[in-house]
C-alpha cells in the first residue's frame, strides 16, 4: 500500500485535476493499492479564513466571497464530469454541503464571533469538498473509489487550530477502515475529529500530516507527496537560478532544509511514517515521469557532503557580552531562560570560547521583547557594569549548508568562508551543530541572494560558474573583447564549466544593464537604444546592489577619470581586469593602495595587457620573483605601435603616414601622441619597475624623446600630425644615418637597480632588438638565476586581437580563481 498526497497548487486548477487523475488512473492500472489525501483547493483555505473574518466583524460581504467559493467548485464539477448522471448527483450532493456552510458562516454574521472551534469546522469544507469532488472524478475516469471522510478515522484532543493525535485510537481506525473498505480511498487532509465528533485541524502541514498518519496506521511502503516543485531543490530556485533536485536525501537534512524555509514538506508532521522508516518521494504534478527526491533513512558517506544550501532571509542579532560572563555557570541558562519567558524562539546560538559574549539570533519583530527580557533578567548586572546592555544587529540573515556527510570531509568549512570571502560576505556569526548536520552563517541581508548562488557554486557547480562582467569601453579592444567572448562563450561553457555573462556594458555615452546577461549578438544596437546616459558613479553603484557572485569590472578605456573609481569597486569585492594603464601608473602610493585593498577584500587587480598586450610579461616577473629570482635589469621595445613605425618607415612614405596607419591598424592608443612622446613606454617601464618592488613616480623616469619640440608641443592630435608632416625631413634623417651605419631605429626602455630610462637608439645585428618585426615587443630580463642568458618574452605587443585576448585569458584566471 502507498499512500499518495495531492496538495497545493497541484490542485489549484480543473485542469490541474485532470492532470491528477491521469495520473492516478497509471496507478490504478498497475494494480498496486493506494490510497490519496488532498488538500483543499489553492487558495481555498484562506478564502474560508476571510469569510469568516468577514462574518465575524458583521460585514455581509462574506456573501461574496461565499458564492465565489462555491462557484469555483461547480464549475471544477461541471469541467471534470461534464453533463452526466454522476455530474447532477455530485454537483447537488455539494450544493447540500455548501448551504450548510452558508448556514454556518451566517451564525456567525449573527453572534459576530468565530472561535477556534467553529473555524476548524468553517475550514473543513475545503478539503471535504475537495476530495468529494476528485474522487467523483476519478470513478468517472474508470478508478473505483470511495470518498473518506478522516474525520471518521482520525481521533484528536480539542486543542481545535493545532489538535493533537490519538495515535493508538487513530490507527486503529485507519486499519479497520481499510480492511472494511477494498476501494480506493480518497481521503480529506488536514481534518480530524475529536470526541463527540466535533472537528478539529491539524495544524500547518496538516495535509501531509494526514498522509503520515495513515501510512503508520496502514505500515505502508511508500508515502508520495505530489506538488508543484520537481522534488527538494539544492537551493530556493527563485533566488539561485541553477538550482536543481536532489535526488536523494535523509530524513534528517530533509527537516533541516525544511526549518529553513524549504517548503515542499513539512517533517514534523511526517514524524509517524518516518519512525516507522516508510520512504518519502517528493515528485511533480506537472511531470509526473520526473524522479523528484527521495527522503529515506538510507545515508551514503561517499555521497555529497553538502546536500541543500538554505537560509532564513531576515533575523536579527543579539550579543550579550561582558566581563562578568567568563567561567560564570548559570550565564546562559538565564539568557535562554528569560527568553523561554518571555515566548521568544531562537534561531542560533554561538558563544566563543573566550566567553566573553553569547549571541543568538532571532525573528526581527520580537528583537526589542528579547533585549528587554535579557536585560531585566541581567539588570543587577548591567548596572554594575559587569554584563553591558545587549546589543541588537537588525538587515541580517542566515545561510546554511546541510548534509550529514559533511562530517566525513574535512575542509568543508573552508569552503564555505572561501566563497563567502571572495565574494566580500562578512560572517557576522557562525553556528555549527556538533552534529555537523548544518553549518549556519549569518551575514547581512542585502548578501544572501549573492551568498546562496556563491556557496551553491562553490558546493555544487564547482564544475559549472557563472562570471558577471561589467564593461566599460568598448572602442577597439572592449569591442573585439565582446566579439570573442561571444564566439569562446559555447567552448567555456562546454569544455570548461564556464559562463561568462556580460552584464553591464558602457560606452562613452550610454551604459546598460541586464543581470540575466546581454545578448553579445547585438549589444551594439542595444546599447545605442539604451536610455540611461553613462553615469560611472551610477554604474558603479548597479554593479553594487546586482551584488553578483563572480563580478568582475573590465575597464577598456584609456580614461583617467575610471581608474578613479577603482578603489571603491575593489572595496566593493568586485575584481578588475583592464588594459588601461592610468591606474597602475599615477601616483605610487595609488597603486599600492589597489593592490591592498584588493588583498583585503580576497578579489583580483590584474592589468597584463599593461605590458607587451598580450604577452605574458607581468606574470612572467611575478614568477620571477615569488620563486626566489632577483631582477638585476630589464631591458625592453615596449611599445608596440613604435615597434611597428620603426619597422616600416623605410623612406619610401612619409614619417607622418607610417603613423597613420599604426593609428589605422589599432597600436596607438587612442592619443597617438602617448606612445610618439615615449609617454605610454614610460608609463610601462614604470610599471615594471613597481611589480619588482623599486617605488618609482612618473617623474623618475628618464625620457630621452626623439621629437622634434612642436610636435611634442602640439596641441591635439590633428595639430600633431601637421608637425609631423611638416618635420618629414627630420625623420628621414633620423632614418638615414641609422641606415648608413646598417641601424635600425629601436625606443628602448631599461630598468637597471632604481634608475629607469627610455631612448631612441639605433642598433647593429648584433642587438638581440634589431631583429623584432611588425609590432613586435621584446622584454628581456636579467636576473640571478637568468644571468648569462637572460629570459626572453617576444612578440606582437599592440593590436587588437592580441590585446583583448589578453584581457580575456585574465577575465577566465581571474574567474577560476574566485
Ligand atoms: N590598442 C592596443 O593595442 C592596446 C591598448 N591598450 C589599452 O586599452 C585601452 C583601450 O584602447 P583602445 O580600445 O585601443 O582605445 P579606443 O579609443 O578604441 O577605445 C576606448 C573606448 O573607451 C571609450 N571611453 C572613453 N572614456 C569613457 C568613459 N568615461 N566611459 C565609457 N567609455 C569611455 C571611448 O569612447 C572609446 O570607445 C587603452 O587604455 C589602451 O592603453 C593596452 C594594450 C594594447
Ligand atoms: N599603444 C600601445 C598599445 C599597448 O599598450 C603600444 O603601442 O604599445
Ligand atoms: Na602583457
Amino acid at each position: 500500500m502507498k499512500v499518495l498526497k495531492f496538495g497545493g497548487s497541484s490542485v489549484g486548477h480543473p485542469d490541474r485535476i485532470r492532470g491528477i487523475v491521469e495520473i492516478l488512473k497509471g496507478y490504478y492500472a498497475t494494480g498496486d493499492h493506494f490510497t490519496v489525501v488532498f488538500s483543499a483547493f489553492g487558495g481555498v483555505t484562506d478564502q474560508l479564513i476571510e469569510m469568516s473574518e468577514l462574518a465575524e466583524q458583521g460585514d455581509d460581504r462574506y456573501g461574496q466571497l461565499f458564492d465565489a467559493f462555491s462557484e469555483r467548485h461547480q464549475t471544477a464539477i461541471t469541467t471534470l464530469l461534464g453533463e452526466t448522471a454522476l455530474y447532477r448527483e455530485t454537483s447537488q450532493q455539494m450544493r447540500r454541503s455548501h448551504e450548510v456552510l452558508k448556514n454556518l458562516l451566517y451564525g456567525i454574521f449573527l453572534v459576530r464571533e468565530a472561535s477556534p472551534r467553529t473555524m476548524d469546522y468553517v475550514l473543513s469544507f475545503g478539503e471535504r469538498s475537495s476530495a468529494y469532488i476528485i474522487s467523483q472524478a476519478l470513478q468517472q475516469a474508470g478508478v473505483p473509489t470511495e470518498f473518506l471522510d478522516a474525520r471518521r478515522i482520525i481521533k484528536t484532543d480539542k486543542t481545535f487550530g493545532n489538535a493533537k493525535v490519538n495515535f493508538e485510537k487513530s490507527y486503529q481506525k485507519i486499519k479497520q477502515h481499510y480492511v472494511e473498505h477494498p476501494k480506493v480511498q480518497v481521503v480529506t487532509g488536514f481534518i480530524a475529529s475529536a470526541k463527540g465528533g466535533l472537528t478539529t485541524t491539524l495544524g500547518r502541514g496538516g495535509s501531509d500530516y494526514t498522509a503520515s498518519l495513515l501510512a503508520a496506521g496502514l505500515k505502508a511502503s511508500a508515502i508520495e507527496i505530489w506538488t508543484d516543485v520537481n522534488g527538494v531543490l539544492t537551493a530556493d530556485p527563485r533566488r539561485v537560478k541553477k538550482a536543481f533536485t536532489i535526488p536523494t536525501m535523509t530524513y534528517a537534512e530533509a527537516m533541516e532544509m525544511s526549518h529553513f524555509g524549504a517548503k515542499v514538506i513539512y517533517p514534523p508532521t511526517l514524524m509517524p511514517a518516518l519512525q516507522q522508516r516508510i520512504p518519502l518521494y517528493i515528485k511533480n504534478t506537472f511531470a509526473p515521469e520526473f524522479e523528484g527526491t527521495k527522503v529515506s533513512e538510507d545515508s551514503n558517506p561517499e555521497g555529497a557532503a553538502v546536500r541543500g544550501i538554505s537560509s532564513i532571509n531576515n533575523v536579527a542579532l543579539c550579543t550579550v557580552s561582558g566581563t562578568g560572563m567568563f567561567g560564570v555557570p548559570g550565564i546562559a541558562a538565564r539568557i535562554f531562560g528569560a527568553l523561554a519567558q518571555a515566548g521568544i524562539n531562537i534561531i542560533l546560538i554561538t558563544q566563543g570560547s573566550s566567553e566573553h559574549a553569547i549571541s543568538f539570533a532571532v525573528q526581527p519583530a520580537v528583537a526589542e521583547d528579547a533585549r528587554l527580557a535579557v536585560e531585566a533578567a541581567f539588570a543587577f548586572e548591567i548596572e554594575r557594569g559587569v554584563v553591558n546592555t545587549v546589543k541588537v544587529e537588525r538587515e541580517l540573515c542566515v545561510v546554511a549548508i546541510i548534509g550529514e556527510n559533511m562530517r566525513y570531509q574535512p575542509g568543508i568549512s573552508g569552503r564555505l568562508f572561501r566563497a563567502l570571502g571572495q565574494n566580500g560576505i562578512n560572517a557576522v556569526a557562525i553556528a555549527q551543530g556538533s552534529s555537523e548536520l548544518n553549518v549556519s552563517v549569518v551575514i547581512a541581508k542585502e548578501d544572501e541572494t549573492k551568498a546562496l548562488n556563491a556557496l551553491h557554486e562553490s558546493f555544487f557547480l564547482s564544475d559549472h560558474k557563472t562570471l558577471h562582467l561589467f564593461i566599460v569601453g568598448v572602442g577597439l579592444i572592449g569591442g573585439t573583447l565582446l566579439q570573442q567572448i561571444q564566439k569562446q562563450n559555447e567552448y567555456l561553457r562546454e569544455r570548461r564549466g564556464m559562463e561568462v555573462k556580460v552584464v553591464g556594458l558602457a560606452n562613452s555615452k550610454k551604459m546598460l544593464f541586464d543581470a540575466e546577461g546581454i545578448d553579445l549578438a547585438d549589444w551594439k544596437d542595444q546599447l545605442r537604444q539604451a536610455d540611461t546616459a553613462i553615469d560611472l558613479a551610477v554604474f558603479v553603484g548597479r554593479m553594487r546592489d546586482l551584488n553578483l557572485s563572480n563580478s568582475i569590472f573590465v575597464d577598456n578605456t584609456a580614461d583617467k577619470k575610471i581608474a578613479t573609481f577603482y578603489e571603491h569597486i575593489l572595496d566593493e569585492s568586485i575584481s578588475i581586469s583592464t588594459p588601461n594603464k592610468i591606474a597602475t601608473s599615477s601616483g605610487y602610493l595609488q597603486y599600492q593602495r589597489l593592490k591592498r585593498i584588493a588583498e583585503k577584500r580576497g578579489v583580483q587587480f590584474r592589468y597584463e595587457t599593461n605590458v607587451g598586450a598580450g604577452l605574458p610579461v607581468i606574470s612572467t616577473l611575478r614568477d620571477l620573483i615569488d620563486s626566489g629570482d632577483r631582477i638585476t635589469k630589464i631591458e625592453g621595445v615596449l611599445s608596440g605601435s613604435l615597434s611597428y613605425i620603426f619597422n616600416t618607415f623605410d623612406g619610401s612614405r612619409p614619417f607622418a603616414a607610417v603613423v597613420r596607419e599604426a593609428k589605422e591598424k589599432g597600436f596607438t592608443e587612442p592619443d597617438p601622441r602617448i606612445d610618439l612622446s615615449g609617454k605610454d613606454v614610460a608609463r610601462k617601464i614604470l610599471i615594471l619597475a613597481r611589480e619588482t618592488g623599486v617605488a618609482l613616480d612618473a617623474e623618475q623616469v628618464t625620457i630621452d624623446s626623439f621629437l622634434p619640440q612642436e610636435a611634442s608641443e602640439a596641441a591635439d592630435v590633428s595639430a600633431f600630425f601637421t608637425v609631423l608632416e611638416e618635420r618629414a625631413a627630420y625623420f628621414e634623417q633620423l632614418l638615414q644615418q641609422a641606415q648608413q651605419e646598417e641601424k635600425v631605429l629601436r625606443m628602448i626602455a631599461t630598468l637597471e637597480g632604481e634608475i629607469a630610462t627610455i631612448g631612441i637608439q639605433a642598433v647593429g645585428r648584433d642587438n638581440p632588438f634589431f631583429t623584432l618585426s611588425g609590432s613586435d615587443n621584446m622584454i628581456v630580463f636579467t636576473t640571478d638565476r637568468y644571468s648569462v642568458r637572460p629570459l626572453v618574452v617576444r612578440g606582437p605587443g599592440a593590436g587588437a586581437e592580441v590585446t583583448a585576448a589578453g584581457v580575456f585569458a585574465e577575465i577566465i584566471q581571474i574567474g577560476t580563481l574566485s
